[in-house]
């Protein structure tokens, strides 16, 4: 037997949304299967079918050849099958033991002797270390990530499904996390593998399914597929038809990367002055250490580096999520002292690297997170015109390509990308914007929303506002910035002219500190 798991004929809905139609999928021990599509094409539904977390409507399961419906994922891990879910799942204030100890529920729980054993194992066979005794809340995003992992492997699973894993991963930790995937693969189980990035699918998949709203768009190897075919099923056109930006991201076409803009004639006064940017870290360490950085109106910052040196802390700071100490005005007006309202009210949007915790409400609707703090401008004698809320976010939404059943479905219901996409449009929409701070704002969005995001964000510099653009994805800053700094032990270092032909280099001796 070389089935691990065969869904044929599955169908979904919500309530009127089908997110998945008449789907078919078959994964073989011993591979790692890609799962790919536009954002809202249905592969967090299908994984949470595989995981017991919902029930198809329609279609049947067959798990290591054996009919397979589970009902709740106690079901589907005493089955064997484990996931890593999109969003964190760990409770920060637990230790690392802790939270494996808590697992999936009481019904399921392990013996504390039982889990260090289990760790030790893990380690030994995956290379996949993990600290019991760490304070969850402490670690990075790499690390909080390999918890998720040694978490799903702890019941030593013949099947993994992870989905979305490395939206959120630096390369560094995106390469230990694909590693992990091809030993475990290589160790005769079978890997599900959720991913919007074909670097990875060609790294480490052996097979691909594409979704295609909801319905089964292809199948295959990939090195048989190929990169352009994979992203033709994807969008269903050909890739020629993407927007450059997007193609030049990906790597698809050669010499399909549009120039990036001028940078702006020198001398134009700076709209954002940051002076010693200073956020203090535990044990006295300096989270930032003083950074200094002024920003022209049009212009493009970008900031690269390993994650964990900073950045969070700088956006965190830029946005008054966190407390800072130095100078940060925007035309003048100096915002360290105010609140996030008043930022906004400055013109400031900040396009957080934590969408899920500080950027969205999940339980409101798509409107009302949309016009949020705005709500101002619909009131008519005191009242609120709920009517013009609904239209004002249907148009965004149109705008936007936010796929959902309209303005009031409550944002959780989305799909990851698509709420990411109503959190990028009220930022890009406050006006007048003077300086945008995006942190990954592509990560977790499908070729097509890459493109519009990134068009978007060149078009506000356009309009005069100062980009500052945290991102991990080499290509993106290259593209679009007019200089790249390096964010290295909390402070900036650079810069790099994103033209020259040994920027690339240049950044990954800053990144290590090598040229510091
Ligand atoms: N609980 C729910 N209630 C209502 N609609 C839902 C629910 N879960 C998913 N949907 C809808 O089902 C469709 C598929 O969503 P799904 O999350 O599976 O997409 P996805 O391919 O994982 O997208 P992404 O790449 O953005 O994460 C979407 O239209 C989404 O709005």
């Amino acid at each position: 037997m070389s089935t691990a798991l065969e869904l044929r004929g599955i169908t979904k809905r919500f309530g009127a949304v089908p997110a998945l139609t008449d789907v078919d999928l078959t994964v073989r021990l011993g591979e790692v299967h890609c799962v790919l599509g536009e954002n809202g094409a249905g592969k967090s539904t299908l994984c949470h079918l595989v995981y017991g977390a919902a029930q198809p409507d329609a279609g049947s399961l067959r798990l290591f050849g054996e009919e397979y419906a589970p009902r709740r994922p106690v079901d589907a891990l005493r089955h064997g099958v484990a996931m890593v879910h999109q969003h964190f799942s760990l409770v920060p204030t637990l230790s690392v033991g802790e939270n494996l100890l808590l697992g999936e529920g009481p019904r399921v729980r392990l013996r504390r002797r039982e889990v260090a054993e289990r760790v030790a194992r893990i380690e030994a066979d995956y290379g996949l270390a993990v600290d019991l005794d760490a304070r969850t809340s402490d670690l990075t995003v790499g690390e909080r990530q390999s918890v998720e992992i040694v978490k799903a492997l702890l019941r030593d699973p013949r099947l993994v499904i992870l989905d979305e894993p490395t939206a959120v991963l630096g390369p560094h930790d995106l390469e230990a996390l694909l590693t992990t995937c091809r030993r475990i693969a290589d160790a005769g189980r079978s890997v599900v593998l959720v991913t919007h990035k074909l670097g990875e699918i060609e790294a480490v998949g052996d097979t691909a399914t594409v979704l295609r709203g909801g319905r089964l768009a292809g199948t295959g190897r990939i090195g048989e597929l190929g990169r352009e075919r994979l992203v033709s099923m994807m969008i269903g056109r050909s890739v020629d038809e993407l927007g450059s930006l997007a193609v030049a991201t990906l790597d698809v076409l050669e010499d399909a990367a549009g120039p990036a803009e001028a940078p702006e004639a020198p001398g134009i006064p700076p709209v954002v002055v940051i002076e010693d940017l200073r956020v203090p870290g535990h044990g006295g360490a300096q989270e930032l250490a003083g950074v200094d950085l002024a920003l022209a109106p049009g212009e493009i910052v970008g900031v690269a580096g390993v994650e964990g040196n900073g950045q969070s802390e700088l956006v965190a700071a830029l946005s008054g999520a966190i407390r800072a100490y130095g100078r940060f005005t925007v035309d003048g007006t100096e915002l360290l002292s105010r609140g996030p309202r008043d930022r906004t009210a400055a013109g400031v949007g900040v396009i957080p690297e934590d969408r899920h915790r500080e950027g969205c409400i999940p339980s409101m609707t798509v409107a009302d997170n949309l016009f949020l703090g705005s709500l101002g401008r619909f009131r008519r004698r005191g009242l609120l015109d709920r009517a013009a809320v609904r239209r004002a976010a249907a148009a965004v939404m149109d705008e936007h390509g936010v796929v959902a059943a309209g303005p009031d479905a409550a944002l959780g219901t989305l799909s990851g990308g698509n709420q990411q996409k109503v959190v990028v449009a009220r930022e890009l929409a406050i006006d007048p914007l003077r300086l945008l701070v995006a942190a990954h704002p592509t990560r977790g969005l499908d070729v097509g929303a890459v493109d519009a995001v990134l068009s978007r964000i060149r078009q506000a510099a356009a309009g005069g506002a100062a980009v500052l653009l945290v991102s991990s994805e080499l290509p993106e800053l290259l593209l679009l910035c007019d200089r790249i700094l390096v964010a290295y032990r909390g402070r900036l270092l650079g810069p790099v002219v994103p033209g020259s032909p040994t920027a690339r280099a240049e950044i990954g001796e800053l990144m290590v500190g090598a040229a510091a």
